[in-house]
């Protein structure tokens, strides 16, 4: 039986996607086998024994010890576009309300109708001129990161009759041919910030993007100019927006990440972190994140992983070999004379490294015992050996 603690609600759609007769699963599980998380923090996650994989369901894995999981031979997986949608959409609607002002012009309608005596419908003609803002048509929006969302965001502003800029110098070859030919793309994003009337951000929180807009990035941006944040709060410096909120450079932020601090500023729209929360992407996402860990603790199969190669192989004796370990020389050699010691056949193999990590899938057609996982755990720099049976 595998065990599988969940950190955050996943989407039922998801669990259904385990096996029951296999799978456990449920907030208090103990020494589990698999967690699957959304945007819980799990920085100071004491890891029990058993833990082999964490699957967040979700884009973002700043919320999880990426180099600690690495360490301790535990595969971080992500679900790569599963909610690039739903963001999408949010940001369409945080342009709308960064322009005119929807939300403060339906509560003042809220407060006429709660008034007594006002005629409502001559105060909304009356006073409706408080609310004007304009129009997304023409207008120039930059996107930093064209990754899943960014690229959706580009098509779909495109689309809105917007003139759009793109910034991303990792950009992937999957990427680039999402993106509609029409979208700009800058290699200075200097050049993004001189001409939009809009900017969004949508990159990975990390050490090299914390602060990404900050005072410098926005000196060079148009005055009036409205920044939208629905990637990650510390993307953006909070001092830095205040004041140039203050001083009318930046007209207007919205945030999906608010705290304390910035939700009470003027002119700052503060959204409850929803980007991802609507019924068809929490579905996908946990639909993706369940297979994937499914995959991986059954077969040892690795898709989609943010900390490990992505490795996949088809089943070709009786029992498999899971071996991850770090990515230096003679470790296949060191592997393979451990078996051919103990007479076992090697029917299969792959092995994929990324960074300082490496992964080996074997396949042999005997069973395996421990003294043979242990000899291959005595291996130096091996750090997880896992045995599977068909
Ligand atoms: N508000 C929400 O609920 C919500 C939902 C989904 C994702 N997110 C956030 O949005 C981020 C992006 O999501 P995604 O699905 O598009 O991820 P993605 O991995 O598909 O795309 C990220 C893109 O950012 C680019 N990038 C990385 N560093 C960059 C840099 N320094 N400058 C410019 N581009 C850079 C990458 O090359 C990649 O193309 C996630 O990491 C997450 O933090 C938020
Ligand atoms: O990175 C993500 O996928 C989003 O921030 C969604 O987070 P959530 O799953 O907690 O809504």
């Amino acid at each position: 039986m595998y065990r599988i603690k969940t950190l955050n609600k996943i989407s039922s759609a998801g669990l259904d996607q385990l096996d029951k007769s296999r799978f456990q699963i449920g907030t208090e599980v103990e020494n589990e086998d698999g967690i699957l998380v959304r945007s819980a923090p799990m920085q100071d996650y004491s890891f029990p024994p058993a833990l082999r994989a964490i699957a967040r369901a979700g884009a973002g894995t700043n919320n999880i010890p990426i180099d600690r999981c690495s360490e301790n031979g535990i595969v971080v997986f992500n679900t790569p576009g599963a909610n690039a949608n739903a963001v999408k959409e949010l940001v369409i609607a945080a342009m709308l309300i960064a322009s005119r002002d929807i939300l403060g012009g339906a509560d003042w309608v809220q407060e006429q109708a709660h008034t007594p005596k006002v005629d409502v419908a001559a105060a909304v003609e009356k006073g409706k001129s408080a609310f004007v803002g304009p129009e997304l048509y023409r207008k120039t929006l930059g996107v930093i990161g064209l990754g899943a969302i960014g690229a959706l965001v580009c098509n779909i502003a495109l689309d809105l009759g917007m003139d759009v800029y793109g910034y991303d110098p990792f950009l992937s070859v999957d990427a680039a041919l999402r993106l509609d030919r029409h979208v700009h793309v800058v290699k200075d994003v200097n050049e993004l910030y001189r001409v939009s009337d809009y900017i969004t951000i949508h990159v990975p929180y990390n050490n090299n993007t914390k602060d990404f807009i900050n005072a410098e990035a926005i000196s060079k941006m148009k005055g009036q100019v409205r920044v939208l944040n629905l990637a990650r709060g510390g993307l953006v410096n909070d001092e830095d927006m205040i004041a140039a909120l203050e001083s009318g450079r930046v007209a207007k932020y919205v945030t999906d990440f608010p705290d304390e601090r910035i939700t009470t500023v003027k002119n700052v729209i503060a959204l409850p972190h929803l980007g991802a929360s609507t019924p068809e992407s929490e579905e996908n996402c946990a639909v993706m994140a369940a297979r994937q860990l499914q995959d991986y603790l059954v077969n040892g199969n690795i898709t989609n992983s943010v900390n490990l190669p992505n490795v996949s192989q088809e089943w070709s004796g009786i029992a498999r070999l899971c071996l991850i370990h770090k990515n230096v020389p003679a470790m296949l050699t060191q592997i393979m004379s451990t078996l051919s010691d103990d007479r076992i056949n090697v029917e299969n193999m792959t092995n994929k490294s990324r960074k300082d990590y490496a992964y080996t899938i074997v396949d042999v057609n005997t069973r395996l015992t421990d003294e043979v996982a242990d000899e291959l755990r005595a291996i130096p720099n091996m750090i997880r050996v896992r045995v599977l049976n068909h």
